[in-house]
């Protein structure tokens, strides 16, 4: 029953805590990192509001550490996650029948209680299972999935709001419906708050949803879900199955009721996904929306006019932040002539300071990469160069996983732009550098362009402002999130609404309201008040 018209305050982004020794910020996150390191928690799957166990039992352990046990999840197979589809089913009709203001509290409320009472446990699981140090947990689990949660419910108020107008004697409006089925939310390890983002943002909006997390995600997935079924969400509306993906893509997508599924990893799992709903079609009640942010080859270009200090500073934090396993991490730049000797010198003194190891120590600004596959990966990429004719390393380009998983921060300079590392996602503390004649600024804006598949973000560092506006009109396509003057990460809830397009994914902007669309199916409604009794026009009746 709706007995007035609430409203939603625009929300302010969710301040960032320093952990600045001597604060109790800084306290409270080392008492809950000591006592999650002392426990050995046990994770079941949440289904229809249940925890679900099978005994088939799989480690959770530190990527920097991983002597350490943190705890072991209980795995699900087909059976789970048929369990969680129709669970899903079963919730549909008493959430998507939940008035608004009903649903928008629930998320509201797990915003405030990740933001206050959970926020040392959302930052210490993510610190901890993911391998990120505290500010880099911070801004991720604690400030964007507050983000996330606050600013959908301010977009999806404003989308209900926008109505049609109403010619005489009748009345139009449009229903923002859910879909008619269920969602499958699909997401990557290296985000805590996309995690939370993508079952959530299509759960807000009266859907249903299987959520499989990522099984390198799955100790800061579960603190989360806990947090949901603390604010109130009703049993079934998200069920959270840790499964592979083949299973949970085979019940799923092999499902009529299969709505849409909302994704955010690689290029290829999302390629996979597309296809095999292609080959289903017939099969589902309406076409399913297809939602997928992937992967990048995220690029700096700066031109002769750069300020050195700021393209290098951008470089550090751009690339080896959280080790370079971010979407948006920069991974190939393009150096002038001009200054290439001074921005390799600074590069490679900033990289001999970082400190590298465990997240405990809060001085270490590098840790370790997700998992045995990513650090074998990066290490043939690494091998691989020291053995080619026209790349040359830096910096870095060591490696060690006796104790936990760890990359050296390593800058690769190629001579062929071309070379593989300029092209290819290597996802993890590697940057290729390219030196390119000052003087052919023009000529580098194609190379930039066509590169790489991938169209995801990129920067470029200039003071002159005619080179700004050629890089801004001629790399058009070539980032979806594109900075002047700044790193190509940490895109903010709010203020630069994130995703791209090419090989990058389907650009739906998450943490806007062009994402809430693709969840909702708007049913216009037309009523006549006083209908007409006579289907002859008036100039019949001269005849
Ligand atoms: N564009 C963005 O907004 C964005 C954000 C974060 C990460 N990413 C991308 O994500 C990748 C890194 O994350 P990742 O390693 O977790 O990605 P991934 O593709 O390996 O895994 C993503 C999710 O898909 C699941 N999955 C894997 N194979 C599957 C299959 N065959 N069927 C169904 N599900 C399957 C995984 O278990 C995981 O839950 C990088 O490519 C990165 O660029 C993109
Ligand atoms: N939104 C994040 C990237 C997410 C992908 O990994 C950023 O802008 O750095």
């Amino acid at each position: 029953m709706d007995l007035g018209y609430f409203s939603y305050p625009v929300p302010v982004n969710d301040p960032v805590n320093s952990y600045a020794p001597g604060t109790a910020e800084r306290a409270r996150l080392k008492a809950a990192l000591k006592e999650l390191k002392g426990e050995r928690r046990e994770i079941p799957m949440i289904i229809g509001g249940k925890e679900v166990r099978t005994g088939d039992l799989r480690d959770v352990r530190p990527p920097h550490e991983i002597a350490h046990l943190l705890g072991q999840y209980h795995h699900g197979g087909t059976q789970e996650v048929q369990q969680a589809v129709d669970a899903a089913l079963a919730a549909r009709e008493s959430w998507a029948a939940m008035s608004w203001e009903n649903r928008a509290a629930i998320f509201l409320k797990a915003a405030d209680l990740v933001a206050t009472k959970y926020r040392p446990y959302m930052n210490g699981t993510t610190m901890l299972g993911q391998s990120k140090n505290a500010f880099q947990a911070e801004i991720d689990a604690a400030c964007e999935l507050v983000d996330f949660l606050r600013f959908n419910v301010h977009f999806l108020s404003e989308i209900y709001k926008q109505q049609p107008i109403s010619g005489p004697g009748m009345h139009n409006r449009l229903e923002f419906r859910p879909l008619e089925g269920f969602v499958l939310a699909v997401t990557p390890f290296n985000f805590t708050a996309i995690g939370g983002n993508l079952p959530t943002s299509a759960a807000m909006c009266g859907n249903v949803v299987v959520w499989k997390c990522a099984a390198t995600q799955v100790y800061s997935a579960q603190m989360f879900m806990r947090i949901l079924m603390e604010a109130g969400l009703p049993d079934g509306v998200i069920n959270l199955v840790l499964a592979d993906g083949r299973t949970v893509g085979d019940v799923c997508f092999g499902n009529p009721h299969f709505a849409g599924v909302h994704f955010t990893g690689s290029t290829g799992v999302f390629n996979g996904m597309w296809k095999t709903v292609g080959e289903n079609m017939g099969k589902y009640r309406s076409y399913p929306r297809l939602v997928g942010e992937t992967g990048g080859k995220d690029f700096v270009l700066a031109h002769r006019s750069a300020d050195v200090d700021a393209v290098v500073t951008g470089l550090l934090r751009g690339a080896f932040e959280y080790q370079g396993q971010k979407c948006s991490a920069a991974s190939r730049c393009y150096i002038p002539s001009n200054m290439a000797d001074e921005v390799r010198e600074k590069l490679v003194a900033g990289i001999k300071a970082f400190k590298m190891g465990t997240v405990e120590d809060f001085s270490n600004f590098v840790n370790a990469v997700i998992d045995e596959k990513s650090f074998d990966s990066l290490a043939g990429y690494l091998d691989q160069a020291k053995k080619d004719q026209d790349v040359k390393v830096l910096v870095g380009g060591g490696y060690d996983k006796s104790v936990g998983y760890f990359i050296e921060p390593t800058v690769l300079e190629a001579t062929d732009p071309q070379y593989r590392t300029m092209c290819e996602e290597l996802f993890g503390p590697v940057l290729t550098l390219h030196v390119y004649d000052a003087d052919r600024f023009d000529e580098i804006l194609t190379t930039v362009d066509t590169t790489s598949p991938y169209a995801l973000t990129g920067a470029v560092f200039s003071q002159d402002r005619a080179a700004v506006e050629l890089a801004t009109n001629r790399l058009r396509h070539a980032a979806g999130n594109f900075y002047i003057n700044d790193k190509p990460t940490g895109a903010v809830v709010g203020q630069q609404p994130f995703g791209g397009a090419r090989g990058s994914g389907t650009n739906d902007k998450a943490g806007s309201m062009l994402n809430l669309y693709r969840w909702l199916s708007a049913r216009t409604i037309k009523e006549t008040f006083v209908p007409p009794t006579d289907y002859r026009y008036p100039f019949l009746s001269e005849a």
